[in-house]
């Protein structure tokens, strides 16, 4: 009988515990460990695109006439969607997608994922925002100029990025539906009074926030390293596959504001 590669020890049980959907009963920490998880994804993601130049072929709607004037990329994340789709990706409330419309039904090995959000926030979704973001602006930043011809592996890299970033900025549900449950009577009244300032005051943790940028940094300095069995120094010389500055950047400018853009929405859909 095949193996079905479950460890015992101790520390794996801990790991397979972190990657289980989030429970009903969740916690601020509990979350906040989930997305300290995300940031390794992310990284390395990042790191895997940068393997590629940047391909500007990949990114060019008049290359693939008939897809209908969509880029390869959009192309590929489109029929990447319907797959993933039709095997349940999206009945995993973690999971959100750029091309809702026209995906087909599952039909894959059913799972009743603990509901979590208040139903009529659940549906809020910023991936237009993401996407435009990561191609119009991060992507320059850590992709080198040129063509490898490696169009479709891009493409793939790209929309890893895409998800996983994706994945983490709407985490931000979850972030919400915990604050609001730990604090209601709070955050009722900038509900009701459709105050997004106050929403944003409320939910916003500044000392966290530069924790986050601080480790990211350090992340994308320590996964990023050329590792050789040589003991070396790491200094100003030192090369990274992805500079740590841009991944610092993209938490500072998109990563955080955009997840607290989906804890704002969330919470104005909390009492609907
Ligand atoms: C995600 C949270 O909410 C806000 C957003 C943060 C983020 O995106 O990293 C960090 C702190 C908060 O200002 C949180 O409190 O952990």
């Amino acid at each position: 009988m095949a193996s079905t590669g479950h460890s015992t020890a101790a520390t794996s049980e801990m790991d397979e515990e972190k990657e289980a959907p989030p429970p009903q009963d969740l916690t601020l920490g509990w979350v906040r460990d989930a997305l300290i998880r995300q940031e390794d994804s992310i990284v390395f993601a990042l790191i895997e695109r940068a393997r590629f130049p940047y391909n500007a072929h990949v990114y060019d709607p008049s290359l693939l006439p008939q897809q209908g004037g969509r880029s390869l990329v959009e192309a590929f994340a489109r029929g990447a969607e319907v797959l993933q789709a039709k095997f349940g990706r999206y009945q995993n409330p973690e999971e959100v997608s750029f091309f809702p419309d026209d995906l087909p039904p599952p039909s894959g090995i059913p799972y009743n994922f603990p509901e979590v959000f208040h139903p009529a926030s659940a549906s809020v979704t910023v991936n237009n925002a993401i996407w435009n973001m990561y191609f119009n602006d991060l992507l320059p930043l850590f992709t080198v100029e040129g063509d490898d011809g490696n169009y479709t592996s891009t493409a793939a890299a790209d929309l890893v990025c895409l998800q996983a970033l994706s994945r983490r900025i709407h985490y931000g549900k979850y972030v919400a539906e915990v604050k609001f449950r730990d604090a209601p009577q709070d955050y009722m009244t900038a509900i009701r009074a459709k105050d997004r300032d106050a929403l944003m005051k409320l939910l916003t943790f500044e000392a966290v926030e530069e924790m986050v940028k601080r480790r990211v940094l350090k992340k994308a300095m320590v996964f990023g390293q050329t590792v050789t069995l040589e003991d070396k120094t790491f200094d100003d010389e030192t090369k990274y596959k992805v500079d740590p500055a841009v991944v610092a950047h993209l938490y500072d400018e998109w990563v955080i504001p955009l997840t607290k853009d989906v804890e704002v929405e969330y919470l104005l859909r909390r009492l609907d």
